[in-house]
């Protein structure tokens, strides 16, 4: 039986290094202004309105200020443009994070670009996103999402030099720059993705897998080597009739069959969800800190 991995657990704990951090900065300092994260958020999804209440919910926790910024589903590139070009101004304001997915009419690439790579919590702008690829020495954003991935592994001490990583995904948001973060880290990375022929025969070569696929319960118990650890990053949500909402959430792995193969493995929720909010918060305190040098 795996070792569970327990995100909401180590994502508290960061909160709460986060909080000590900035109450002590405003104890000793009356000048001391708290981080500020500015969301915003186009459109009505109901998802997005979700993750960015769980955002802000998580910011006030942990004192740092929050600015909303909520535009109308069909609000133009440029006027989006004009609100982050006032963001990117802001001294007050250390993070700007554009929810995804945008409404399909807007450039999610050219908002993306706009965002000053220093305040680009996310990590998304082609900037940070190649500082990583070209194992940049200078101060760059790590993806949220991956970040917290990399903090699991570490914190639950599995090793990465030389071991096996394969990453089942290739999106912007998590599977280039998780690959990148890990390759980084001397492991052997296979990208792997919907083109690829014998997914099964590649994640079964994985000592490390990250699964980022966005298909539900696709890598079966079976597909495991004995003992890999299983980063379980996808979020779907499953008809269940048993249950009040009438679904519930699952990853992209069968956890129940994965749990008796796997070494130690993620659940869904409590797994990586809590992380990318936590690592959101941490890159906003970073971004202060580097905005004061
Ligand atoms: N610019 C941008 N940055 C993002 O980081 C971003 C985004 N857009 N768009 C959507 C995805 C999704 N995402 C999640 C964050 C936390 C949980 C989370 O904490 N989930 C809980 C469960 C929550 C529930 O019960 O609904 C868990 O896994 O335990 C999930 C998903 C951030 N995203």
């Amino acid at each position: 039986m795996a070792t569970v991995i327990d995100g909401k657990a180590v994502g508290d704990a960061i909160l709460e290094e986060i909080r000590a951090e900035v109450a002590a900065k405003a104890a000793t300092d009356a000048s001391y202004q708290a981080p500020g994260l500015a969301v915003v958020l186009v459109g009505d999804r109901k998802d997005s309105a979700t993750y960015v209440r769980m955002k802000k919910k998580a910011c006030e926790k942990v004192g740092i200020r929050t600015v909303s910024v909520t535009l109308p589903a069909d609000v133009t590139d440029a006027a989006l443009l004009a609100q982050i070009d006032a963001l990117n101004a802001d001294s007050s304001v250390h993070g700007i994070l554009v929810q995804l997915p945008l409404p399909a009419h807007l450039n999610e690439e050219v908002v993306l670009n706009r965002i000053v790579p220093a305040k680009d919590v996310d990590g998304l702008h082609p900037m940070n996103v190649a500082s990583l690829a070209i194992k940049s020495k200078l101060p760059y954003i790590v993806a949220c999402t991956p970040a917290g991935c990399l903090e699991l592994l570490d914190r639950y001490g599995i090793e990465l030099e030389g071991k096996k990583a394969v990453v089942l995904g290739r999106s912007r948001i998590v599977g280039v720059p998780m690959s990148l973060l890990l390759l980084a880290r001397n492991a052997t990375v296979t990208i792997c993705h919907s083109k690829s022929k014998d997914l099964e025969a590649i994640v079964r070569e994985a000592d490390v897998l990250i699964a980022c696929c966005g298909q539900a319960q696709m890598v079966k118990g079976s597909w495991l080597k004995p003992g890999a650890a299983v980063i379980d990053v996808g979020i779907n949500a499953i008809d269940d009739a048993t249950k009040k909402a009438g679904y519930r959430l699952v990853g992209d792995v069968a956890y129940d069959e994965a749990k008796e193969v796997a070494g130690a493995i993620t659940p869904v929720p409590g797994g990586v969800g809590p992380m990318t909010i936590a690592m959101l918060l941490k890159n906003t305190l970073i971004a202060q800190q580097r905005a004061h040098i």
